[in-house]
């Protein structure tokens, strides 16, 4: 729906970086990130140094053995590092592996045979296993929830865009240390040696920097004494991953994007020699995957800020898909250059919403382990692809297809893989979609539009334009949902709006009867299809009697639950189909949605202890239906982080009801000053 606001400029918040303790810890992240780069470019160049003598096939195979000791422990120790982290002090893991990857680096150049690089790096890739997910999991505990977002883009900036850096420090390094060697031939060292001392020194000054950060939560501490063991915990993040759809969903996709890549590096020499370019041109098409990468993690987040992000990501991986195919299939140097680009951007859009939905998702004690898990799955997809596209390549070898007398087609081995990884990521997306979707039965062509103007998609837009707005509190039992629709229609009141303060179910004549029979105990057999049809009646009576009117008028709606409530109820909690759900609510309200929701998020064990009296019929449901209650309210909120304002529910009453007067506060046609409410104070007066 259209209401004031929507165009209003938002108050510019500080960007990500200035909280100090995410500053640290990112700083930490590049400095390793450049490390880690040199440290590919020195040991492959240094593995072919040190068999430059023994022929050009064992020479090939010595780089290839550096990319398999680099990649094979993600196989092996992956899980086990994730549970790691969630158990141990996440600080003192990472300065103890910034300290051994250091060591670890600097015996390089001192032993300088080919056997210790082998082992050396398997060994820093052992420990970079225990680094990463100690670093992704400290990383929302140091910004906020809404900020996470753009955090993991900044992340990942500094993973890829190091790259170009570091090639070209690795350049000038090269040519540094033959100058000194001609100049001062008694100091003269093998040309990798220097970057690998600046790698090492990079590992250390992170350490310093990870020792300094005192703000990193002991996260996992309580957790460990409780929980059996490393095993079972591992045990656990498998099954929680495999359990949770939208997760699946993610991992499933975001493999798939990685896997689509693989293909391309794989075959990418091959490609572009049989194109007629050379070393150069495979540069270009290296070059521009790191290029699209960057922009789509950077901008498409941004340009597509009001598509749902399930829907954004799962879009993103089937274009991925058909721009390989594209480029499988179009013979042409610089329209592949060009279409890589974009397969880099759809490739970083996927990656970039995937990596940050599964940190809002995920419960904070899990987090480590989802996060070492989809790092070693990746690794494992890139380590197939790498290994399986170019022998698949070879074995199909050079094919023609002919057209008639005059028009032949090439069609080797590498158009081979690169259609079917093409194909495969496009159904891997498809099947993503149809997991993860959470705007069932609304048309993802009007979605894009709408989106593409900077508008939220709603069916009946134009009926609904209006001058009202229409704000939602969702949150489990005794969230503090109540309190805060209340303090909030007082404050909105002491603006001189109009407030209409209502909630669900049971806000009009027919609704108070459905409350009836919804939350008396005596209906304890009620079938989840009647509940899920009972509230939709409820809501329907509601939309049409009470908010759509009041938004007509132009009033501030404040509803106590809408249809959030009913998906994570009596999709998540009575195990419906969420999709099913959607579409009799969509019909239901046709179609409306609010401008804003505030969830507030609390733990059920907090939740439920507030409530006085006898358990009503939903309240009365085990611990587990609430606990997943909760997780799909978590999940809606991070699937359309723009319409959503998530709040910690176990903050003060007077903390809350400022976090959300902040958030409304961006979207009120005249902006209330933050001054005149300091003056006031907090809680206007009661006038109710
Ligand atoms: N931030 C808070 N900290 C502690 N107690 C709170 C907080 N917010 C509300 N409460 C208390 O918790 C109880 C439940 O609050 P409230 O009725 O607002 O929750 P609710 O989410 O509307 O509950 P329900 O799910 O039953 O509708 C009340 O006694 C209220 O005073
Ligand atoms: C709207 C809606 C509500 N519920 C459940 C959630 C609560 O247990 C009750 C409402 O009680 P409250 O004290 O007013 O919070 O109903 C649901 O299961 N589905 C819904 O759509």
């Amino acid at each position: 729906m259209t209401t004031p606001g929507r165009n209003t400029a938002r108050r510019k918040a500080p960007n990500v970086l200035a909280y100090a303790p995410f500053r640290k810890l990112w700083t930490a992240m590049s400095v390793c990130s450049l490390g880690d780069w040199l440290n590919l470019l020195a040991l492959t160049a240094l593995a072919g140094n040190l068999t430059m003598d023994r022929g050009y096939q064992v020479q090939s195979l010595a780089i290839g053995g550096v990319f398999v000791a680099k990649m094979l422990p993600a196989i092996v120790l992956g899980p086990l590092a994730g549970a790691f982290a969630d158990r141990f002090d996440r600080r003192l893991t990472m300065f103890f592996c910034d300290l051994l990857r250091f060591g670890l680096v600097l015996s390089i150049p001192l032993v300088g045979s080919y056997q210790w690089v082998l082992v050396a790096t398997f060994l820093v890739e052992c420990v970079n296993l225990f680094w990463v997910p100690a670093k992704d999991a400290t990383v929302p505990n140091l910004v906020p929830k809404e900020r996470l977002e753009e955090a993991n883009q900044l992340n990942l900036l500094v993973t890829y865009g190091t790259a170009p850096v570091a090639a070209l420090l690795f350049a000038v390094l090269s040519v540094a240390n033959d100058m000194l060697g001609r100049l001062l031939p008694f100091l003269a060292i093998r040309e990798t040696y220097l970057a690998l001392f600046i790698n090492a020194l990079a590992y250390l000054v992170s350490a310093v920097i990870i020792l300094s950060l005192k703000e990193i939560p002991k996260a996992g501490v309580a957790v460990a004494t409780s929980s059996p063991s490393v095993l079972r915990q591992i045990f656990e993040g498998w099954r929680f991953v495999g359990g949770n759809r939208l997760i699946r969903g993610l991992i499933l996709g975001m493999l798939g994007a990685f896997a689509a890549g693989g293909a391309v590096v794989g075959v990418a020499k091959i490609y572009v020699n049989a194109l007629g370019g050379g070393d150069a041109a495979y540069g270009v098409v290296f070059g521009a995957v790191f290029l699209g990468m960057a922009s789509g993690m950077f901008f498409g987040p941004r340009l597509m800020r009001e598509l749902s992000r399930r829907r954004l990501f799962a879009l993103s991986i089937i274009v991925a898909g058909l721009v390989l195919t594209a480029i499988a299939l179009i013979h042409n140097l610089v329209i592949v250059v060009m279409l890589t680009v974009l397969l880099g951007a759809c490739a970083g859009i996927a990656w970039i919403i995937g990596y940050t939905m599964i940190g809002l998702e995920v419960d904070d004690g899990l987090r480590g382990r989802t996060f070492a898990f989809l790092q070693s799955l990746a690794r494992v997809t890139l380590l197939l692809v790498v290994a399986v596209a170019p022998t698949v390549a070879g074995l199909f070898g050079e094919r023609e297809l002919k057209f008639g007398q005059e028009t032949v087609y090439r069609f080797d081995g590498s158009n081979l893989v690169l259609v079917v990884g093409g194909l495969l990521a496009a159904i891997v997306g498809i099947v993503a979609l149809r997991q993860m979707d959470d705007r069932k039965g609304v048309s993802i062509v009007a979605d894009l539009v709408a989106a593409v103007r900077g508008e939220r998609f709603a069916p009946e837009a134009a009926e609904q334009a209006t001058r009202g707005m229409f704000i939602a509190f969702e949150g489990g039992e005794g969230s503090g949902k109540t309190t805060q629709s209340r303090l909030l229609a007082i404050w909105l009141r002491d603006q001189g709006y109009d407030v209409v303060q209502t909630r669900e179910p049971g806000s009009t004549k027919v609704g108070m009867r459905l409350r009836a029979i919804l939350l008396d105990a005596v209906h304890q057999g009620l079938s989840a299809r009647s509940e899920a049809l009972l509230y939709a009646a409820d809501r329907a009576e509601h939309v049409e009697k009470v908010i759509r009117p009041a938004l007509h008028r132009g009033s501030m709606v404040i509803s106590d639950r809408y249809v959030d409530s009913s998906l994570a109820y009596q999709g998540a909690g009575r195990a419906l189909d969420p999709g099913d759900v959607t579409r009799i609510n969509s019909w239901a309200t046709g179609g409306l949605v609010p401008d804003l929701t505030v969830l507030i998020d609390t733990p059920p064990s907090v939740g439920l202890t507030r409530l006085g009296g006898a358990a009503d019929r939903i309240e009365a449901e085990p611990l587990e239906f609430h606990e997943r209650v909760r997780r799909e309210f978590r999940s809606l909120a991070a699937a359309e982080p723009a319409r959503y304002a998530v709040i910690d529910g176990t903050l003060s009453e007077e903390e809350i009801s400022r976090l959300i007067q902040d958030r409304v506060r961006e979207m009120l046609p005249d902006p209330v000053p933050q001054e005149a409410e300091d003056v006031t104070g907090t809680i206007p007066a009661v006038r109710d």
